[in-house]
């Protein structure tokens, strides 16, 4: 850990993977602020004024990643606002562009401890998806034909990300295709 600058935990994997479940149990037992940047997304376009409400929304039908500028802001004011120096940032950096904007605007500012990665085949992943919106999640994304564009993104944009990281020996892998106790025993021995 760094002395100084604030600590991110970045978490990757599928959607679905369960990342916000397993932010949950980590925020209780290690005391990190979550941020996911696909509530900070749908937090903004819910907010009524907002310049980028029809923008991300589009995006988040389609599968596709919003430009780097407006995730980094929100993240960043996040960041700044909750006044704790420990961050689980989930679904984030999700392509290039969201990896390149991070380290210009927070390269600096911050130390990348590691990557918590959740790796779950993407037919356990489509089934929680769809579970999570049969349930009602009122995500309008929780259907098939977004679920088939997300996981397109995820192969093509977010598995280099993992690769990047993985190359700089910064990843720490989960198998998230067992039950949420038993994929939290897993973390629990990433974070010790
Ligand atoms: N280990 C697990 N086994 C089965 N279902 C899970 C597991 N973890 C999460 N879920 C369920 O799968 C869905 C997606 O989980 P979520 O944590 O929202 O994933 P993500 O944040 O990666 O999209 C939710 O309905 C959740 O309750
Ligand atoms: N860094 C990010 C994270 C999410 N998003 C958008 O938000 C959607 C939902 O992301 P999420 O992390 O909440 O959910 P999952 O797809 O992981 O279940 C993505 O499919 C993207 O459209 C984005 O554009 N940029």
């Amino acid at each position: 850990m760094s002395a100084e600058l604030p600590n991110v935990v970045f978490v990757l994997g599928g959607p679905g993977a369960g990342k916000g479940t397993q932010c949950a149990k980590i925020v209780e037992k290690f005391q990190y602020v979550h941020l996911s940047a696909g509530d900070l997304l749908r937090e903004e376009r819910n907010t009524e004024g907002s310049a980028y409400g029809e923008l991300i929304e589009s995006h988040i039908r389609n599968g596709t990643i919003v430009p780097v500028e407006i995730t980094c802001s929100l993240l960043a004011t996040a960041m700044k606002k909750s006044g704790n120096n420990k961050f689980l940032i989930d679904g984030f950096p999700r392509n290039k562009d969201n990896l390149d904007g991070w380290q210009k605007e927070m390269g600096d500012k911050t130390n990348v401890q590691f990557v918590l990665f959740f790796d779950c085949s993407q037919e356990a992943c489509m089934e929680r998806c769809l579970q999570r919106g049969a349930a009602g999640s009122g995500r309008s994304d929780d259907n098939e034909e977004s679920l088939k564009k997300r996981f397109q993104t995820y192969v093509k944009d977010t598995m280099a990300i993992i690769e990047h990281y993985d190359a700089l020996g910064l990843v720490r892998k989960i198998d998230a295709s067992q039950s949420p106790d038993q994929v939290f025993e897993d973390v629990t021995k990433a974070f010790e």
